[in-house]
């Protein structure tokens, strides 16, 4: 019966596995779904549908088929398929709420408020300070002679850059040992509990149940959070009783829409500890996953290494810090972090999309309760878009008007249409920034056996996709 229910080419469903009783094919995934999937994709082609247990699973794995999704359809497409692990954190969340005046007008404020360019311009002094201290704390390794764990280093200051951000104030600290204080040690966890795989999403009438217990171990380490949100948000209002001048950062940004009264947007106190759970999370890992990343691709890649560092040389100089504006200037710089992004897009699979009707795509039928993947890690190295999809060239993106804000859907790391990141301005900002920042003022080498036995590139699939062992690099001061 699961089977006849399963098999849906009859009922003009896009083309799939045959399922197995019960589990559909679930059994198919493993361990790197973005790579079981972009092999399924080979066999039944760039629109596949699939059962992951008792959810029918869409996957798009070209351009043109996310076109369909994320522009065509994009209206119908645009609400999540929430994981049962977000429990409580999803009523009030910008990643999990539905396309609805709710998040409507949260993620109106995001645009104009938050994440406008004059706001991130207006707060750029403080990330600043912050790429600051990361060079020198990578200058005082270097004179330890000791290696720099770029991953960790990057996620400690992507951390910091976004905290400044929100509420001018550092959370976690480089100076760590260990480089992971509790606020970070908690944000990791949850993009572990986020990202594992959870049988209530794929049989959701044993939700409930919460077999393996990850609503309860998320519901913990967000409430960890929230207890610092809380104390930052007291804080704030109590300067604000006292006259304290205004630090217009996203806390006071968010502060005063509420004030004004902004009842769609609802800013109570839930609604401003998610924001700040969302922003920590969607923002942290994916952003320093892609340093880690880049500067793994341009260790291996001797050439492009000298052509980033050349450029950075020409148009910044090592004597002076980089700024944002500066980050126009250099082109190279940015087709290699467009070229990272192509061969390890942080979400491999964009965040699921949900659609509540039947809907009819490239002929086929989508039927309503589906769940859709944007398989962006399949579309990054199809050979079809990509000559040599396997080498990392940046200067594939020269003279080529790829811009990551969703119009070109060869590459869309940030997703694209109504659900695209909110956070890219800021994410694009810290990337390049912290990238710039590390090679302009040092020079960069590998440890001798991982020089000679080549570095490990496994990925680890999660909420993020990140290398698995991690990258360990000396660093040389200019
Ligand atoms: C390299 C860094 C980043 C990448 C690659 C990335 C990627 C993504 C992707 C693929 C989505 C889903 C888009 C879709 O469904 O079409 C998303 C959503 C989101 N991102 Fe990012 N992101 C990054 C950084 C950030 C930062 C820095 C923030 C905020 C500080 C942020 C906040 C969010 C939020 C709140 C959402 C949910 C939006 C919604 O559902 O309406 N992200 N991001």
């Amino acid at each position: 019966a699961v089977y006849l229910l399963g098999h849906g080419r009859r009922r003009g469903r896009p083309p799939g596995p045959r399922p197995l009783p019960v589990i559909g094919s679930l059994h198919l995934l493993g361990n790197q779904p973005h790579r079981s999937l972009a092999r399924l994709a080979k066999v039944h082609g760039p629109l596949m549908s699939l059962h992951l247990g008792a959810v029918t699973t869409v996957v798009a794995s070209s351009p043109a088929a996310a076109q369909e999704f994320l522009q065509r359809h994009d209206a119908v497409f645009s609400n999540r398929s929430v994981p049962d692990a977000a429990g409580d954190h999803s009523r009030n969340s910008l990643v999990w709420l539905p396309n609805a005046p709710r998040w409507r007008a949260l993620r109106k404020i995001m645009g104009t408020e938050l994440f406008a360019p004059h706001r991130l311009d207006a707060l750029q002094h403080l990330r600043r300070d912050k790429v600051r201290e990361l060079v020198d704390h990578v200058g005082r390794l270097a004179r330890r002679g000791e290696a720099v764990n770029i991953g960790r280093v990057a996620f400690t200051t992507c951390v910091n850059l976004i905290s400044c951000t929100i509420f001018s104030r550092d959370l976690t600290s480089l100076d760590d040992d260990g480089g992971s204080g509790e606020f970070q040690e908690v944000v990791t966890d949850i993009m572990e509990a986020g990202g594992s795989p959870n049988i209530s999403d794929f049989f959701p009438a044993l939700a409930a149940a919460d077999l393996q217990g990850w609503r309860r171990r998320l519901g913990r380490l967000f409430a960890r959070l929230h207890r610092t949100f809380d104390e930052e948000i007291d804080a704030r209002l109590r300067g604000r009783e006292t006259g304290g001048p205004k630090k217009n950062d996203f806390l006071d940004l968010l502060l005063d829409a509420a004030e004004d009264g902004d009842n769609t947007a609802r800013l109570d106190r839930d609604t401003l500890r998610s924001l700040f759970t969302d922003l920590f999370g969607a923002g942290s890992d994916t952003s320093s996953s892609t340093l880690e990343w880049a500067m793994t691709e341009l260790l291996q890649s001797p050439a492009s290494m000298t052509k980033a560092c050349d450029e950075l040389a020409t148009v910044i100089g090592s004597k002076r810090s980089i700024e944002e504006s500066d980050i126009d200037r250099l082109p190279y710089l940015q087709a290699v972090v467009k070229e990272t992004f192509r061969l390890h897009p942080p979400v491999p699979l964009l965040i699921p999309r949900h659609t509540k009707v039947d809907t009819k795509i490239m002929g086929y039928t989508i039927p309503q309760g589906s769940r859709v993947f944007i398989n962006v890690w399949a579309m990054g190295r199809d050979k079809e878009t990509w000559p040599e999809p396997k080498k990392f060239m940046p200067e594939r993106f020269l003279g080529r008007t790829v811009d990551l804000r969703g119009g070109d859907f060869d590459l869309i790391p940030f997703g694209a249409g109504r659900r695209i990141c909110p956070g890219m301005p800021l994410a694009i900002r810290m990337v390049h920034l912290i990238l710039a920042s590390l090679l302009n003022q040092f020079t960069w080498r590998l440890p001798d056996e991982v020089e000679r036995n080549g570095v490990d590139m496994a990925e680890k699939f999660g909420v993020t996709l990140t290398k698995a062992v991690p990258l360990c690099a000396f660093a040389t001061p200019l």
